[in-house]
């Protein structure tokens, strides 16, 4: 399977993350995507492709042009308004408050923001734009014939809504990809999301649309990140309705139980018949993670793949959490793997 890497992530590294009430070391830094591309390297699964650049076009099939604007311009705004640290959304409009726009940085960023877990800073634009070209290279490749390709993208991107930043994520790299497969003649595109974490960015882009399915399988939000979305009751509305699925997971979850949500996930998927299956890649599942609770081992993620490939789709694999750094290689490269072995 061919990777898609950028080094253009690196300009993405944030100094600081808002965490327990303290500044911490962000836990997405860059040397997730090197301890990757180095496993990826030593298995030889793959060559290593660098991606085309692409315009705004795809990106503003899936987020609003404000939204686009004010990440462009957040880091110079910020700067200019003389801020001393990294730009943190502070007000939020909660409720019973205006949803508007303000003119104010502040306000723009919590407007835009869902959580303050993420730092914007210089450089931030470039490596999301970057990421997304990375999806669209590797959607692209799919879409030309190869059965699968995996974009090794940074920063992640499934908790970004069509106008929403944080979880780490700025783009949806993987809904801009589904929008570009549709936007190519795909009639229906399947979403499996199988980060540790809900996908609420991508569940909230296609909520109310019939022809991405989307599917994530996560800890339970009573419990953790994202809080306020990825509940079992959230079905789909409008034509949308039945065209989403979450599977919630408590504490402690194995993979003998997580295994059992992927087979219910791989039987709607393939009653949906999609022409192509999106697979947000996070590794944060596993039992290693420090941001996490459910108790998946590396080997797990050789079944994990192998069960993917069965689904006999053309898949585009967009890499999302996982922050046990120095396990991350070893478990991305598994899932790819045993999705390979079938080839
Ligand atoms: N104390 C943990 C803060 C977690 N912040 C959000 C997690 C985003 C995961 C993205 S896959
Ligand atoms: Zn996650």
């Amino acid at each position: 399977m061919k990777t898609v890497y950028s080094p253009l992530h690196h300009r993405r590294t944030a100094t600081s993350e808002l965490d327990g009430g303290v500044l911490i070391e962000p836990h997405e830094r860059p040397s997730r995507a090197e301890t990757i591309l180095q496993r990826v390297r030593d298995q030889s699964l793959g060559e290593i492709v660098a991606p085309v650049n692409f315009d705004l076009a795809p990106i503003l099939r899936v987020h609003t042009l404000e939204y686009v604007s004010f990440l462009e311009h957040c880091w110079s705004e910020w700067a200019a308004a003389g801020k001393p640290g990294e730009a943190i959304p502070q007000f939020w409009p909660a409720r019973g408050m205006r949803q508007r726009v303000p003119k104010d940085i502040d306000g723009r960023l919590g407007y835009y923001a869902l959580g303050a877990d993420t730092s914007i800073t210089d450089g931030t634009w470039e490596a999301a734009r970057a990421s997304v070209d990375v999806a669209l290279t590797a959607q692209r490749l799919v879409a030309d014939g190869e059965r699968a390709a995996f974009a090794l993208c940074r920063p992640p991107g499934h908790h970004a809504a069509a106008d929403l930043f944080g979880g780490y994520c700025f783009f949806n790299n993987a809904a801009i990809a589904a929008q570009a497969f549709l936007d190519q003649g795909a009639k229906r595109v399947a979403i499996l999301d199988v980060d540790f974490h809900h996908g609420n960015g991508t569940q909230s882009i296609f909520y109310r649309r019939n022809d991405v399915l989307t599917i994530s399988l996560h800890g339970d939000p009573d419990l953790v990140f994202p809080h306020f979305l990825g509940f079992e009751d959230e079905i789909g509305e409008g034509d949308g309705e039945g065209s989403n699925l979450n599977l919630v997971y408590p504490p402690g979850t194995p993979f003998s139980e997580w295994r059992q949500g992927l087979e219910t996930a791989c039987k709607r998927i393939a009653d949906f018949r999609p022409d192509a299956l999106v697979v947000p890649l996070g590794v944060d599942t596993f039992e290693g993670d420090p941001i996490s609770f459910f108790k998946l081992t590396s080997e797990d993620y050789l079944a994990m793949g192998e069960r993917l490939g069965r689904m006999g789709l053309p898949t585009l694999f967009t890499m999302e959490g996982g922050y046990d750094v120095e396990a991350i290689g070893v478990n991305v490269a598994n899932v790819l793997t045993g999705f390979d072995q079938l080839a």
